[in-house]
């Protein structure tokens, strides 16, 4: 009996948990834009961005706000490296897809590693937020510049959203994350991975 209340009382309770997969070409500032997230949601200094140095493995960040527990996967952007992504979509509630707002020779780069990001079967219906990173850089464009530029047709399929801001001075950080929680909460992918987890506890 105590078993049956206990399970109840969690699964009313307990804090869903999303996994949210950070993605884009090297130096966007995925990793430099993990801290700042820390930083925010922990309240503590996160490293200095002298300290950071490009991603090979993986970097792990989890916070918790009122409602849920997020778990982030920064993954490295160099070439060599993108094809490791795809061994974490499957599990993946939503990406976050970085790109330098101040560097215009890198968006056709950025666009088609994107598209293939968007067009792989294991990620579909993800959310999408793309954090039009380095705002404060006075080269950098806007974000309706940057959808300009990116011009994805693949994008009406999912929810998805441009965000400008800036992993240095931390602006657009929130907003971003406040709207992919809504979108994960509602998503129907998040319910098929709830389900899948579900499953796989009790076998
Ligand atoms: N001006 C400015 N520079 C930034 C910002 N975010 C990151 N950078 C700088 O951009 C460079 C790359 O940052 P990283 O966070 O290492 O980039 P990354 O996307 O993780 O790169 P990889 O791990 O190689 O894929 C570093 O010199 C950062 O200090 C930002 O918001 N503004
Ligand atoms: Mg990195």
């Amino acid at each position: 009996m105590f078993s049956l209340f206990y399970g109840l009382w969690q699964h009313v309770f307990s804090k869903a948990e999303f996994h949210v997969l950070i993605l884009g070409v090297h130096k966007a500032g995925k990793t430099t834009l993990l801290e700042k997230v820390k930083s925010i949601y922990l309240k503590e200094e996160g490293l200095p961005h002298d300290r950071i140095v490009p991603t090979v493995g993986l970097n792990i960040g989890r916070i918790e706000d009122a409602n849920v527990k997020l778990v982030f996967w920064d993954l490295g952007g160099q070439p060599g490296l993108r094809t490791i992504w795809e061994k974490y979509y499957e599990e993946a509630h939503a990406v976050i897809y970085v790109i330098d707002s101040a560097a215009a020779s890198s968006f056709e780069d950025a666009k088609s590693a994107l598209e293939k990001v968007l067009h792989h079967e294991d990620l579909q219906g993800a959310p999408l937020l793309i954090f039009a990173n380095k705002q404060e850089l006075p080269a950098a464009v806007t974000e309706e510049e940057l959808a300009r530029h990116l011009h994805l047709k693949e994008l009406d399929e999912r929810p998805y959203m441009f965000q400008a801001g800036s992993a240095y001075d931390g602006t657009g950080i929130k907003a971003g994350i406040d709207w992919l929680v809504e979108e994960m909460e509602r998503s129907k992918r998040t319910e098929v991975l709830m389900a899948r987890s579900e499953t796989a506890e009790k076998i």
